[in-house]
Formats: structure tokens, C-alpha cells, sequence
């Protein structure tokens, strides 16, 4: 099972939104990072057969996806970045209504998937609630089920944590690594600890471009002996600022903390130790190398 892409190329008039890209997808949840206007959209309605391309070659599961769509189309499930369901409508008549959408047929089936769907997403004692009734993580959740229904190989979900309680972000993320095992599931998010507690393998993406593709491990070795913090005052921080990438600042005690992404521990401070960079660092290190 896997999605393999070459030179995949999309413009909107004369913007280029996708500028050649090239990876490879096997089993598991593979992050797709990125800031506003990345891309990740994009990227994602073009693999979930919404959205044309313009040049390159895209395979999932062996199907063409310029050629066979529909085939494409039987084996995945989406969850796009703003999803609604009719307000009057309850839970259960929601989930029918898109088990219909996908094709789902007999009366039996579309029963068992349904509430097996709804068991998985925590949904199951609520079927009769209407969508108007239910909170921000109640709907993503129904999002989820709705996209899970059919057992999908390809799961595909775009920012599917915005707007979330860190509560509910977690339970989702649960939920993704439940489901992650036998399948790709495709997570596009500009959340950095979303990728680095949920997935195994990301791309990185920038104004069109692929700044990184691979093992998270791997792009946080990027920045190993790069990130260090440091005890100053306010004076200090100033200076500091000219020297070293700052990338947060706790306050304790009139004194401040401050967590630096530069080559050379700096000069003007004394109290400096050597930290363990995480996803967070790497990707501002990747996003904007030259800032460091
Ligand atoms: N239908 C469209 N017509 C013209 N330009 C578009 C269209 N859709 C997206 N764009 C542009 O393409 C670029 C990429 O947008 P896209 O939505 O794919 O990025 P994104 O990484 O998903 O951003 P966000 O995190 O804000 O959703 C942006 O510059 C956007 O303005």
C-alpha cells in the first residue's frame, strides 16, 4: 500500500501553488506540515480527486490517479478543513446520509457501519443529538467518523484539529493512531505537536516547495547542538535578539528564560546551556535556515 508522487505541479492562473513535488507514502499517519497558504490544501483535494493538476504523476494503490479516479475513489476517505452537517439533523441521520453518499448499501450494513464508526469516535450514546446541539470536538469527531465509514485505506485530514480544547486535540490524535495501523492516513496541519505526537513520517512544505520529506527523528537531527537556552534580563534579551534566533521566552522571577536556534552558543551571556531540540525547532531551523 502506497502513494507515490513525481513532479506533481498546480497553479492557479499564474500563481504556482505545487512546484514539483516528488515522495513516497507507505503505511502509517504521515504528517503534512506547513504554514498558511503552504499548500497543504491543495496537495490534499488534488490526492482526495477533487482537484486537478497540471503536470507529474500521481499513483495511490497502484491506480492512476489521472486515469482511474474512481477507483481511487472507492478506497478513501476525507475530512476537509471546513466540514459542516446540516443543523436539524441528528447524529445518526447524518452518518446514513453519508453511508449513502459512499455507496454503502443494505440496510444491515450501513447499521453495523454506522454504529461501529460511532463506537470508534465516542459518539455511540449520542446518536440522537442534533448537529446544532454538539461542541467543536463533537463535530470534528463526527468529521471523522463520516470519513472513516467504509473502512477507507486512505484516510485523508486537513487541519482536522483546529479550533479544538487541548483536550479534544488529544483524544483526536488518539483516535488517528488507533485507526493509523494497516492504512495511510494523511494529517495536514500547521500545529507542530500535532506531527510530532502523532505521526512517524512528514513533508514539509513551503510556498509550494518540499523543504523536507522523511523521518521526524531525522529533521530534528537537523538542528542536534543548535539549540540552547539561556538566563538574561531585559537588557540582555535585546541584545540577544541581534545574535540568535529566539524562539520562546518564559519570565520567572524578573529574570527571563529564553530558548535560542543558533550554531555557536552566544557571546553575551554567561549562564547558556544546551538544550534538546524538538520538531518545533527543526522546523523553524527548515522553514528559515537562514535566520539562525
Ligand atoms: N481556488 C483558488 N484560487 C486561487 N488561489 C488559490 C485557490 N485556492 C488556494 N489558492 C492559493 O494557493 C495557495 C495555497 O493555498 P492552500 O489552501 O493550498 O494552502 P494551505 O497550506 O492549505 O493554507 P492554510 O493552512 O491557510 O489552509 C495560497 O496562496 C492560496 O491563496
Amino acid at each position: 500500500m502506497t502513494i507515490d508522487i513525481q513532479a506533481l505541479s498546480k497553479s492557479y492562473g499564474s500563481h504556482q501553488v505545487l512546484n514539483e513535488l516528488h515522495f513516497h507514502i507507505d503505511n502509517g499517519i504521515f504528517g503534512l506540515l506547513g504554514d498558511n497558504g503552504a499548500g497543504k490544501t491543495t496537495l490534499m483535494e488534488i490526492l482526495a480527486t477533487l482537484l486537478r493538476f497540471d503536470r507529474g504523476e500521481v499513483e495511490i494503490f497502484g491506480h492512476s490517479l489521472k486515469k482511474e479516479p474512481d477507483a481511487i475513489r472507492s478506497l478513501l476517505g476525507y475530512l476537509p478543513q471546513y466540514f459542516d452537517f446540516f443543523p436539524n439533523v441528528t447524529i445518526l441521520e447524518s452518518m446514513n446520509y453519508f453511508a449513502a453518499l459512499k455507496g454503502i448499501q443494505g440496510k444491515h450494513h450501513i447499521q453495523e457501519e454506522t454504529s461501529q464508526r460511532l463506537i470508534e469516535v465516542g459518539l455511540i450514546d449520542q446518536v440522537d443529538k442534533k448537529i446544532k446541539q454538539l461542541s467543536g470536538g463533537m463535530k470534528q469527531r463526527l468529521g471523522i467518523a463520516q470519513a472513516m465509514l467504509g473502512q477507507p485505506k486512505l484516510l485523508i485530514v486537513d487541519e482536522p484539529t483546529v479550533g479544538l480544547d487541548p483536550k479534544e486535540r488529544i483524544a483526536f490524535r488518539n483516535l488517528l493512531q488507533n485507526y493509523g495501523e494497516d492504512r495511510i492516513i494523511l494529517l495536514s496541519t500547521h500545529i507542530v505537536p500535532d506531527v510530532s505526537s502523532t505521526c512517524d513520517k512528514l513533508l514539509v512544505l513551503k510556498e509550494g516547495h518540499c523543504l523536507y520529506q522523511g523521518a521526524i527523528d531525522d529533521m530534528i537531527r537537523t538542528v542536534e547542538g543548535k539549540v540552547w537556552l539561556v538566563d538574561v534580563d531585559k537588557r540582555q534579551l535585546e541584545q540577544l535578539s541581534q545574535q540568535a534566533r529566539i524562539t520562546s521566552i518564559v519570565r520567572k522571577e524578573g529574570r527571563i528564560q529564553a530558548r535560542l536556534l543558533c550554531n555557536d552558543p552566544p557571546d553575551c551571556c554567561t549562564e547558556v546551556t544546551p538544550e534538546t531540540a524538538n520538531l518545533e525547532d527543526a522546523y523553524l531551523y527548515i522553514s528559515d535556515p537562514e535566520e539562525s
